[in-house]
């Protein structure tokens, strides 16, 4: 009788879902979940998942020495849309398949944005802050309604983000390398990156962290935004200078930011604390019971046909990461990235 596949969940979110993980034990696996809590440091991910078949992926990094470690992984399931955490290239040349969950979350973070926006404009945990305090204290706030918003990174997310601004009777603006032609049924009006800075009162940022992406919003960029905008980041925090943000709050050149993404999770030191006019939240932008149950089943989706020899579903490509690269010029993409994997 063949051995049981062991899957070893560092997802820390799997929602209150059972159906995932049933699903791994009828289909003949040892399921394993993160005792932690939280995203594992690199010896206490070898210690939990040294002998996996399978991991499930939260947001937890995956550099190439720990993956070089893990002797039995045949794959990588990532419990979410991003996969910067994970070293793609390692795992392709150790025959690992690296899967992710694309779009699963896409409404849901799309919703927690807006929350978002409408927090910082209208000041609302400010106010139940204040309530609860017994301080009866009016703010006002700024209106949605024909303002402009600039939507960096026009995907899954950005175009679902679009969706809503448009109920929100918004002006909306997009920067993306790919203009896609189904957005503008929504709205969007395609600009480069320093114009949608400088006309939007509010910039979202929902890019992928890749070599074409990192710092992509520096010092230089912050000083094109229109003085008094907001700016929200769920997307990665290695998007944007911290440095340079700080200086743009400080001064007063965005009036607001939110951030859900830390470079670090959970955050070595108290974030942001000392600004009124910023939102930190814990990276749940997509967390909702109906997401947590669908990334569930994309990643068991995944790890089942890895483990029948058949293609997973869900691929991270080489491509991806090649595409990030060539969009950076003068990089020059190592040779392993761009070969098929079947050759
Ligand atoms: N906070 C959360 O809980 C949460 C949830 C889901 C996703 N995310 C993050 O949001 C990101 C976006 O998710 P998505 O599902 O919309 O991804 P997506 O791949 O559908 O969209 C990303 C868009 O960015 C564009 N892009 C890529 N590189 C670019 C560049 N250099 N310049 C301009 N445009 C570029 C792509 O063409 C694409 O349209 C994810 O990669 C993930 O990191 C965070
Ligand atoms: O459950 C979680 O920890 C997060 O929702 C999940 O990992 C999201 O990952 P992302 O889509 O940001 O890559």
């Amino acid at each position: 009788m063949a051995s049981k596949w062991i899957v070893c969940a560092t997802a820390v979110t799997f929602g209150r879902s059972k159906e995932p993980i049933e699903r791994l034990e009828a289909a003949g696996c040892e399921v394993r979940l993160n005792p932690y809590g939280r995203p594992l440091h690199k010896d206490e991910m070898l210690e939990f998942a040294g002998d996996a078949d399978a991991l499930i992926l939260g947001n937890d990094d995956l550099p190439a020495s720990v993956i070089r470690k893990l002797k039995k992984l045949k794959v990588i399931a990532r419990y979410g849309v991003g996969f910067d955490g994970v070293d793609i290239a390692e795992a392709r040349d150790l025959d690992i398949e690296v899967t992710y969950a694309p779009a699963a979350n896409r409404e849901e973070t799309a919703d927690f944005t807006f929350g978002l926006i409408l927090d910082l404009e209208r000041h609302i945990s400010q106010m139940v802050i204040d309530t609860r305090a017994g301080k009866w204290n009016k703010i006002t706030g700024t209106s949605l309604y024909g303002k402009t918003i600039g939507i960096i990174g026009v995907g899954q997310i950005g175009t679902a983000v679009a969706r809503r601004a448009m109920g929100f009777g918004m002006d909306i603006l997009g920067y993306d390398i790919e203009q896609r032609n189904e957005p503008t049924v929504y709205g969007v009006v395609y600009t480069t990156l320093n114009d949608l800075l400088r006309r939007s009162d509010i910039i979202t940022i929902h890019l992928p962290l890749d070599d074409s992406t990192r710092n992509l919003i520096g010092a230089r960029e912050l000083r094109f935004v229109k003085p008094g905008a907001i700016l929200i980041n769920t997307a990665r925090a290695g998007i944007v200078r911290h440095g340079a943000l700080d200086h743009a709050l400080k001064t007063g050149r965005l009036a607001g930011f939110a951030i859900d993404v830390f470079g670090q999770e959970p955050p070595e030191h108290q974030p942001y604390y000392d600004y009124d006019n910023v939102l930190v939240t814990p990276h749940v932008a997509g967390n909702t019971t109906e997401a947590s149950r669908r990334m569930g089943n994309i990643v068991v989706d995944n790890i089942l046909a890895v483990k029948d020899g058949a293609d997973p579903p869900d691929p991270v490509t080489p491509q991806h990461l090649y595409e990030s690269m060539i969009s950076m010029s003068g990089t020059t993409p190592p040779a392993k990235f761009i070969v098929p994997r079947n050759e």
